[in-house]
């Protein structure tokens, strides 16, 4: 089962217990009446851009410092807190940030499949676009089934795009999510004679992105938080570009983060132009996978719903491995249960699940 996202908050975050045992942010809590929300946009060296009275005429934007007592806590782009102090958002203010406000996602990854310790990536998401080039550089089922287990497992909707298919049909890739309750944007570029969008990439090449798949992913994210998710090269700054207006690379920051250079290794939260209030998507420079030591086998398996039902015949205590004799999904899979991708999809998710041992997913390069 997906874990139920309303069973998150900030305790969910590595925080160090307090030696007595006592939670100062509870005891403190009636001091901060008069915080006012807002929304994290980006952090960058201790410093927190939040945005406050989102869409109304009082919109600003304001940079804070974590309260003492949050030192330890994690804050991430996505994170409702409430900040006191100035919060007036005037040039060289400061707020303070009193209190991480309880998430209803928490996408959260290890290093590597064997680094148990968790790191937090972004909070509140409703959505994860995976983002893969249908070729240069080639797609991994790996990278894209690892992204949809991290996101199952936090709660959160997986939609794939895959760019690039005016280089390489994407049909074979998409075999192997045919039988899939997952949405599916196909983008492309176009003749620079036809209608598209032109987008600017993080190499400051402008390419002209064919108009209805990106309307169809705005569409896709519309009044949702979405982070996007890719590895370098695939085009995902060309698209986040395309439905947010930004020039991330040039250091011009969508106009909602004002001032400064936007330092790009950081995780941003730019606005998706053309679409409802509290259209939001995170860009993840930084992020490329997931490490899932911190998930159960049984959630890898829950990931991998054209699989799932075939296991219901296995012994007990079955891990499904290749080296389980009785392990039924070998028969699901033969049966042609899976679809023609099964063998694929079944390899793909023993990989996964053999990560803890071996290490062996990163060393044939899934990441
Ligand atoms: N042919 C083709 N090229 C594309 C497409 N989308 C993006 N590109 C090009 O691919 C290159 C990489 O695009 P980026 O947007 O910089 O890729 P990225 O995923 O942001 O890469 P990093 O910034 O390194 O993380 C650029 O030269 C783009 O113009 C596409 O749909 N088709
Ligand atoms: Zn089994």
């Amino acid at each position: 089962m997906a874990r139920n996202a309303r069973d998150w908050d900030e305790s969910d975050v590595r925080v160090r217990p307090n030696k007595k045992g006592t939670r100062p942010r509870t005891k403190d809590r009636p001091a901060y009446e008069d915080a006012l929300t807002g929304r994290i946009i980006t952090v960058d060296r201790g410093r927190y851009t939040a945005i406050l009275d989102e869409d109304t005429p009082e919109e600003r934007i304001v940079i804070a410092a974590r309260a003492r007592e949050l030192r330890r806590s994690p804050v991430v782009p996505g994170d409702f807190v409430s900040l006191v102090g100035d919060t007036s958002g005037e040039p060289d203010t400061l707020a303070r940030l009193v209190r991480i406000q309880d998430r209803s996602t928490l996408l959260r990854r290890s290093a590597d499949d064997t680094d148990p310790v968790e790191r937090v990536v972004v909070a509140n998401v409703d959505q994860l676009v995976i983002v893969v080039a249908a070729a240069n550089p080639e797609p991994r089922t790996g990278f894209i089934d690892r992204a949809i287990v991290a996101a199952f497992d936090a709660g959160i909707r997986p939609l794939l795009c895959v760019t690039k298919a005016d280089v390489k049909d994407p049909t074979e890739l998409l075999d192997n999510y045919r039988h899939l309750d997952m949405d599916i944007v196909i983008s492309r570029t176009t003749a620079q004679d036809a209608t598209g969008i032109d987008a600017r990439s993080a190499d400051g090449l402008s390419a002209r992105l064919a108009g209805t798949p990106v309307e169809e992913l705005r569409e896709m994210l519309a009044s949702k938080v979405s982070v996007v998710i890719g590895h370098s090269g695939v085009g995902k700054s060309t698209l986040v570009n395309a439905l947010t207006g930004a020039e991330r690379a040039t250091g011009n920051v969508n106009a909602v983060t004002g001032r400064g250079r936007h330092t790009s290794s950081s995780a941003l939260a730019l606005r998706v132009d053309d679409a409802p209030d509290g259209t939001w998507i995170i860009d993840t420079p930084g992020i490329r996978s997931f490490g899932l030591a911190l998930v159960e086998p049984d959630n890898i398996l829950q990931a991998f719903p054209d699989l799932a039902p075939g296991a219901l015949d296995c012994p007990r205590g079955c891990t499904h491995k290749a080296t389980e004799p009785g392990c039924a999904l070998d028969t699901w899979v033969a049966a042609g249960s899976a679809g023609s991708a099964g063998d694929a999809r079944l390899t793909s998710f023993r990989r996964l699940l053999g990560h803890e041992e071996t290490g062996e997913a990163k060393e044939l390069g899934v990441f």
